[in-house]
């Protein structure tokens, strides 16, 4: 049984996503402060891309940026073959809702709508049929362990946990080529953060591209690359290999190793 054969896909397939020179600073009174400083990286499909660092090191900042939901205020950043830092906000809002799904702290559904619904309005802002939009979503709610009953209740009406897997549904329903979640487990217990974490763990073993945001070992032991930034820089990188349930304690020394090198 191997546990830690180290999955170098670097040279497996194109970016899907390249920053250059990113930089991004925000008004401050007298001085702007700068968050991300002249940052460049490369983002793959087949990784699950986990961004660690510290507090206030511009995880969040670098997250957005790179998938368009904020401008950096320099630097490019091409996705899918486009410079979105070029794109007007019309064009970049269509964009976004094709190539990118996004998951957040809080799960973010609407509270009057049952989890179908959330997914459904997602789905229209894409201009699928409805029909299609519902056969997706129903084959999605089942892969993260929703059930018809659950589906159709509102976010108000289930748990913490079954909300932040139906906001991953919402996040799928147009397949986008890139998740984007900025500390998905951040608000839930960790039976819960568990059952998130293997949804996770198990789209990207069927080959979708995530990029998460954690300030948690245990989620970052999912990513297959983990990148560290500090004062908005990614000081460093780490490939622990391919996550496996059945033991990864090799992949768990390497992610340690790299941690306390960092001073984490
Ligand atoms: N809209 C904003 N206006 C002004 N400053 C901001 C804004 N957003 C973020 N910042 C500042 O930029 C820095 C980086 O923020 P960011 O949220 O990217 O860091 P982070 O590494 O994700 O932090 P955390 O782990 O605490 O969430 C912080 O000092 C933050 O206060």
């Amino acid at each position: 049984m191997s546990t830690t054969t180290p999955t170098d896909t670097r040279q497996a397939d194109a970016p899907i996503v390249s920053a250059r020179g990113l930089t991004k600073a925000y008004d401050a009174g007298d001085h702007p402060q700068c968050v991300l400083r002249g940052l460049d990286v490369d983002i793959h499909r087949s990784d699950f891309t986990v961004i660690m660092g510290p507090s206030g090191s511009g995880k969040s900042t670098l997250l957005h940026a790179l998938a368009g939901l904020d401008r950096p205020s320099g630097g490019t950043v091409t996705f899918d073959g486009k410079d979105i830092t070029a794109m007007g906000d019309d064009d970049l809002a269509v964009f976004r809702r094709h190539a990118c799904g996004f998951v957040f702290q809080q799960h973010q559904l609407l509270d009057g709508m049952s989890l179908m619904d959330n997914a459904i309005v997602a789905g229209a802002l894409t201009m699928r049929s409805k029909r299609d939009i519902i056969a997706k979503a129903r084959t999605l709610f089942t892969q993260v362990g929703l059930d018809e009953r659950t589906w159709q209740r509102a976010a108000t009406q289930v748990s913490g946990g079954e909300a932040q897997r139906a906001s991953v549904v919402r996040a799928l329903v147009n397949d986008p080529a890139l998740v984007f979640a900025d500390e998905p487990t951040g608000a839930l217990n960790s039976h819960h953060a568990q059952a998130v974490l293997d949804v996770f763990t198990r789209l990207h073993h069927r080959g979708q591209g995530i990029v998460m945001v954690t300030h948690d070992r245990h989620s970052a032991l999912r990513g297959s690359r983990i990148l560290y930034l500090r004062d908005g820089a990614i000081v460093d990188e780490c490939r622990p290999g391919t996550y496996t349930a059945d033991g990864g304690q090799g992949r768990e020394r390497a992610l340690s190793d790299f941690l306390e090198r960092m001073g984490w």
